[in-house]
């Protein structure tokens, strides 16, 4: 019970922008929505993509689960099949490399062709950044709007014509709460989901002839997943040193629940955090200079952290750790 007051937005601290907690108190149920729809996800081998992966299951879409590692798409396969009621070919793995651009067309042609159609794409697949601008190569900045930006933008343009001659279809779009506003020691992965969210945003206003087709990005706070681990540093291919304990970010779980309400209902923009960030989405639209104010003192904190070699994420939820 008290989760699913949690999920309805009702136990007192919300994490969803007004549109999205409406949809998830009087809106349509997941369940209800996607079942038997074709979905694909990339990034489906961790992390909000494999969430993704099993609680679409569990509502009965179809799926294609992309991203680069075989193996562990397999996996997420049959997790899928042992906990819903799916059969082996309701669910095509499908490797793809966000960066190999030439293979997306023939990567797409083979999603349709197995199931005849995509009802809903997302967008999903990305990495994050743990570096001082003043230390960080052009080369990561490259890497990161080549990944985040122009492979998302690849699969969108691919799916995108299979959708209009259609006239139906969805395109959800994982951008990020950097994607509204900005973060220390993200800056190339900020632009990179802010170039998504103007991509998306002029996008959506171009396509206004076709009323059945969603556009939707989603901008969440910091959510459990390996996102930290796999985040690009200075250089590339340096690993980051610390990616710290997640466990005071949201559950993944939560935050794919509400992500699957959203689609659900059609919502154009979900907002999903816990607070207090909820509240500076609220702050930076509203009072800017103020909220800046307050995030310039937040982000100082996590500068402090990072240089002195400790976990910067962390730092907003629990006194600094020591090394
Ligand atoms: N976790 C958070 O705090 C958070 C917050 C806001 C937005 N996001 C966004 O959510 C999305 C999912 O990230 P996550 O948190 O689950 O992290 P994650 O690292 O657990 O998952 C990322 C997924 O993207 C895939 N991927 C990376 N490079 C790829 C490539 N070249 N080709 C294909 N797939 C590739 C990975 O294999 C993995 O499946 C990302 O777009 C991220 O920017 C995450």
């Amino acid at each position: 019970m008290t989760s699913s007051l949690k999920s309805c937005g009702c136990s007192g601290y919300y994490t969803e922008d007004f549109t999205l907690l409406w949809a998830s108190v009087i809106g349509h149920r997941p369940e209800s929505k996607l079942k038997g729809l074709v979905v694909w996800v990339t990034g489906a081998s961790s992390g909000i993509g494999e969430e993704l992966a099993y609680q679409l299951a569990k509502c009965g879409s179809r799926l294609i689960l992309s991203a680069r590692r075989e193996d562990e798409l397999n996996r997420v396969k049959r997790h899928c099949l042992d906990y819903a009621g799916l059969h082996d070919e309701d669910i095509l793995v499908l490797p793809l490399d966000l960066l190999e651009r030439t293979s997306h067309e023939e990567k797409t042609k083979a999603a349709i062709q197995y199931f005849g159609h995509i009802d809903i794409l997302i967008n999903n697949g990305g990495r994050s950044q743990r570096s001082l601008c003043l230390e960080t190569s052009v080369d990561v900045y490259q890497a990161l709007m080549e990944l985040n930006f122009l492979g998302t933008v690849s699969i969108t343009k691919q799916v995108l014509p299979h959708m209009t001659q259609r006239g139906t279809g969805s395109i959800v779009t994982v951008s990020s709460v950097v994607g509204l506003a900005g973060a220390p020691l993200a800056t190339g992965y900020s632009a990179s989901k802010h170039a998504l969210q103007g991509f998306f945003n002029s996008l959506r206003t171009e396509l206004t002839d076709y009323p059945n087709l969603l556009i939707s990005t989603v901008c969440p706070g910091p959510v459990q997943s390996q996102i930290v681990h796999n985040a690009f540093t200075e250089e590339l291919n340096k690993p980051v040193a610390i990616a710290g304990n997640q466990e005071h970010k949201m559950p993944t779980s939560r935050c794919v629940r509400l992500m699957l309400v959203g689609i659900a209902n059609n919502v154009k923009e979900m907002w999903i955090a816990q607070q207090p960030f909820l509240l500076f989405y609220y702050a930076w639209q509203y009072t800017p200079t103020f909220a800046w104010f307050i995030t310039n003192m937040l982000g100082r904190k996590r500068v402090q952290n990072f240089k002195a070699g400790v976990d910067a994420d962390s730092a907003y939820f629990t006194k600094p750790k020591t090394s």
